[in-house]
């Protein structure tokens, strides 16, 4: 969740929580008997794994891999049926949230520290659709900091590399004030990186790629086919550089 984004609503509002359950809801508008699903993470993802176990138990018949050990977890205890990495497996559809999008779909992700996974997930999925609440859709990313997974051998160079190209990293703690850092599935470290405003999202993803011992970064970029964000009440469907519009077609997904 955006952290200065606030986590209450005026009355008649949704609470961003709402607005998440909204857009996981409509998110499951779109799937259909027989697809293969990439499974999100965090709390917006959570709501949709919530929701389509409780159509799974209704009778739908999907199979789905998850992208951290917390969503594969809540699959299995819904009972949706799951399916390990494999050898030419691809998804017809993977639902994921994000902690910012800009209107070209651009995303930052990773706050939940899935984002090596979801990234090899969403890769391997001919339709990524981003759902989120209003606080996630932002003009220019980089309010959010950008999480890198970082092998732990290489963290001080990684560090430096990061601070000279602008950034200013801060090592993910296990729990705010703990002592101990927090380690992704992978076992891997989580770097944040304060940019501010990341203005060319694409240069720097270009950059981050040739420093040894960063596994991945938190910028997606021509992934997202599109997004639903739920604002003043309302689903809307963004596609990368056209106008919101409102969520009514569910027949234009695959
Ligand atoms: O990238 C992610 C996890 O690695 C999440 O999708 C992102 O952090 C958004 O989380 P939430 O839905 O809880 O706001």
């Amino acid at each position: 969740m955006n952290p200065t984004a606030p986590s209450t609503a005026p009355a008649g509002a949704l609470t961003l929580a709402q607005e998440k359950q909204v857009a996981a809801a409509t998110a499951l508008r779109w799937v259909r008997d027989g697809m293969l699903l990439g499974l999100g993470t965090g709390s917006t993802s959570a709501q949709f794994i919530t929701q389509l176990g409780a159509a799974v138990q209704a009778g739908l018949k999907v199979q789905g891999t998850a992208t951290s050990m917390a969503s594969e977890a809540l699959a299995r205890q819904l009972g949706i049926p799951l399916v390990a990495p494999q050898r030419g497996l691809r998804f017809d559809l993977a639902v994921d949230g994000a902690d910012e999008l800009d209107p070209q779909l651009r995303l930052i992700k990773g706050g939940g520290g899935a984002l090596l996974r979801e990234k090899v997930l969403e890769t391997a999925s001919d339709y990524l659709l981003v759902i989120g609440d209003s606080s996630k859709l932002v003009p220019v990313l980089g309010r959010f900091p950008l999480p890198l997974e970082v092998v732990p051998f290489a963290l001080p160079w990684v560090l430096d590399a990061v601070e000279a190209l602008g950034g200013a990293p801060v090592v993910r703690m296990a729990q705010p004030g703990a002592p101990d850092y927090y380690y992704s599935d992978q076992k891997n470290l989580i770097v944040d990186c304060h940019f501010e405003q990341i203005t060319d999202a694409e240069q720097l993803a270009t950059r981050l790629k040739t420093i040894p011992g960063i596994v991945e970064h938190g910028l997606f970029i021509g992934l997202a086919k599109a997004a639903i964000v739920v604002r003043d009440g309302a689903a809307l469907v963004l596609r990368p550089g056209e106008a919101a519009r409102p969520a009514t077609d569910f027949t234009e997904l695959p």
